[in-house]
């Protein structure tokens, strides 16, 4: 038992924390050359983020972990399990998690562009958790690079003592080591209890073909090997293990996880769903008395359709999202129909990054074109009997005459700018029906704003536009803050007088007038013309308020042919049927793909 307790004070877990592009995997990469951890073939690629999607948008998705092992100055062997998070205010649940899994975080700052509002947001994340905190300002090679003001800014905004920050470049390899000397000497080793029942927290899963879902977690008390029986406390399911392992940096099994390590578990688990992040494995047999604190379900916050562009695709896109949902517990689905679109499926995600990201993966791995309709959030409708009822698809809106009162989410919503773009931001907000709450100078250049915006405005094009209208200096992180009454309505929109179910979507009702014409305005450019007149009409319950028309067009390709060449003629049709692919018959319109998502583009 002793040797488990000094090799408990050799273990330091740490994370490694920053606002997107500032550095973070750049620096994780860094620290596992210096350790050793792999050679310089293996790290040209970059290790912790892993899927190509991610690399590609440079965003880490998943958290995985590695575990390192250095030799500090003071001559003494430590095991160092790096925690690699999520950069997304999409993920910020799995954030949270992994810094719960950790007694210390490295806060990466960028030299040149100072605290961000993911830098803010991430920092809280660690100060709830309790996390011993060492900022890093990195990029101090680049020319731009300001290392003393980015100091003052991190102790005048955060509160935190900048006199030992270290001053880095990732992409140069300068101050790698001091990293790791401080993590060694500031960061507390784990403080758990070897000889008390098992508590474990998982801070993450994914799905392996052949051994099932495999848990990482984090030993917080006792030990566990295989054979062992363990419970999911939040879930109740219980299991025996089959094998347990470390990060190093590939996934290698060892004997037992004890007090304060960082792996794996694989004990024949089917479901991700019987593992959320957050949750803790005790001993079946032998129960930890409390779960560990802060375990929440987490829940869809924006829903859409997807549908198979070709009907004969529908089993394949089940298999699809089934497929992805092993690895991604917060992926929901259903079955749902539409008139316009067919079969299909209901798909509720984190945010609107997540739902991209899903929807780019079923069109790329599985080779499946899509057609989505605009996303919407969950409403809240009261209805004139007292019932309540959540409603995520504009479909399902109940009719006015049974409506008592809707109420809608809204959020938390934090903007960092420099000074000169305040008008613009506070411009934006309120053209979103935002609220103003406040407004803190960060320094004498940068200032937060802070609104509350109904999240519906957030999932349209919110972000696009704070961008383009900063000429990207914004950064921007919101939070759930709530629900609020509203005056909704919902908007159909009908083509040839045919209500199309898949283009309804629900609108502040001061706004319906204006978004109707726009989306009318929208779909007449994207609709090609047909052999006959196609009026397109916005309505709001009975009413009409606005309309425009696709006017008729007689199109033959074969008559440029003048007869002759069969294979010319061919092809030609061979590309008009290409063409073709990407357009839904709706009714006897045909629609392009494009057209479901017109709704969301639209600035009013
Ligand atoms: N000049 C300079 N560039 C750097 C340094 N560190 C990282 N970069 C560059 O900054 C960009 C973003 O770096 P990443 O390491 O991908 O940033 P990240 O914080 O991991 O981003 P996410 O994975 O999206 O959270 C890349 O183009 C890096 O090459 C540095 O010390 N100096």
């Amino acid at each position: 038992m002793t040797d488990i307790r000094a090799r408990q004070r050799k273990i330091r877990n740490f994370s490694i924390i920053a606002h997107i592009d500032h550095g973070k995997s750049t620096l994780a990469d860094r620290i596992l050359e210096y350790t050793g951890a792999l050679t310089s073939r293996e790290m040209q690629e970059q290790v912790l983020d892993q899927m190509d999607l991610e690399r590609e948008r440079g965003i880490t998705i998943k958290l995985q972990a590695v575990a390192l092992t250095y030799r500090a100055d003071d001559g003494e062997e430590y095991l160092l399990n790096l925690i690699d998070t999520p950069g997304h205010v999409d993920f910020t649940y799995e954030v949270s998690r992994s810094l719960a899994a950790c007694e210390g975080a490295l806060l990466v700052v960028d030299a040149a562009q100072g605290i961000e509002a993911q830098t803010l947001a991430n920092v809280y994340l660690a100060l709830d958790n309790d996390l011993e905190i060492l900022p890093v300002i990195n990029k101090i090679d680049l020319p731009s690079a300001d290392p003393d003001r980015v100091k003052q800014e991190v102790e005048d905004v955060i509160g935190l003592d900048t006199s030992n920050a270290v001053l880095a470049s990732a992409k140069a390899g300068i101050g790698i080591k001091e990293i790791l000397e401080q993590v060694v000497q500031s960061v507390p080793a784990p403080a758990g209890d070897p000889d008390q029942p098992l508590k474990a927290l998982i801070f993450d899963s994914h799905y392996d073909p052949y051994k099932g879902v495999i848990v990482y977690v984090r030993v917080v008390d006792g030990k566990i090997k295989s054979g062992s029986k363990i419970k999911m406390m939040a879930t109740d399911k219980t299991f025996e293990v089959i094998e347990v392992g470390a990060f190093k940096p590939r996934m290698t099994i060892v004997d037992e996880l004890n007090v304060g390590d960082v792996g794996f578990i694989v004990a024949g688990i089917r479901h991700v769903g019987d593992t959320q992040v957050g949750d803790t494995v005790t001993d079946a047999k032998k129960p930890t008395a409390e779960p560990l604190p802060g375990y929440r379900k987490i829940n869809p916050m924006v829903y859409c359709g997807l549908y198979p562009i070709e009907t004969s695709d529908y089993v394949d896109l089940r298999e699809a999202l089934e497929k992805l949902q092993l690895n991604d517990a917060s992926l929901s689905f259903e079955p749902e129909t539409s008139s316009a679109l067919g079969f299909g499926f209901r798909c509720g995600f984190l945010g609107l990054l997540h739902m991209d990201v899903i929807q780019e993966r079923i069109e790329r791995e599985f080779n499946i074109p899509l057609i989505t309709t605009a996303p919407s959030v969950i409403y809240h409708v009261t209805l004139t009997n007292g019932e309540m009822i959540q409603i995520d698809n504009p479909s399902n809106y109940p009719e006015v005459g049974r409506i008592d009162y809707v109420e809608e989410p809204y959020v938390k919503a934090a903007i960092i700018v420099p000074n000169d773009y305040v008008g613009t931001i506070m411009e934006l907000c309120q053209n979103k029906r935002g609220e103003y709450v406040n407004m803190e100078y960060l320094d004498t250049t940068r200032v937060t704003i802070t609104y509350e915006i109904p999240l519906s405005e957030i999932v349209y094009d919110f972000f696009d536009q704070l961008k383009s209208s900063t000429k990207g200096y914004a950064s921007f992180d919101y939070e759930l803050s709530g629900y609020r009454q509203s005056n909704l309505a919902k908007m159909d929109i009908l083509l040839n007088g045919e209500q199309v179910d898949a283009l309804s979507f629900i609108v502040h009702r001061d706004r319906a007038y204006n978004r109707g014409r726009i989306i009318c305005e929208k779909l007449r450019e994207l609709i090609p013309r047909q052999m006959f007149e196609v009026p397109i009409q916005a309505s709001v319950g009975t009413k009409v308020v606005a309309r425009e028309t696709v006017k008729a067009m007689r199109k033959n390709v074969l008559a440029k042919c003048y007869g002759g060449d069969i294979s010319r003629k061919r092809k030609l049709l061979e590309k008009q049927k290409e063409g073709k692919k990407r357009m839904k018959q709706v009714g006897n319109v045909e629609v392009p793909q494009e057209a479901f998502m017109a709704v969301l583009k639209i600035d009013d």
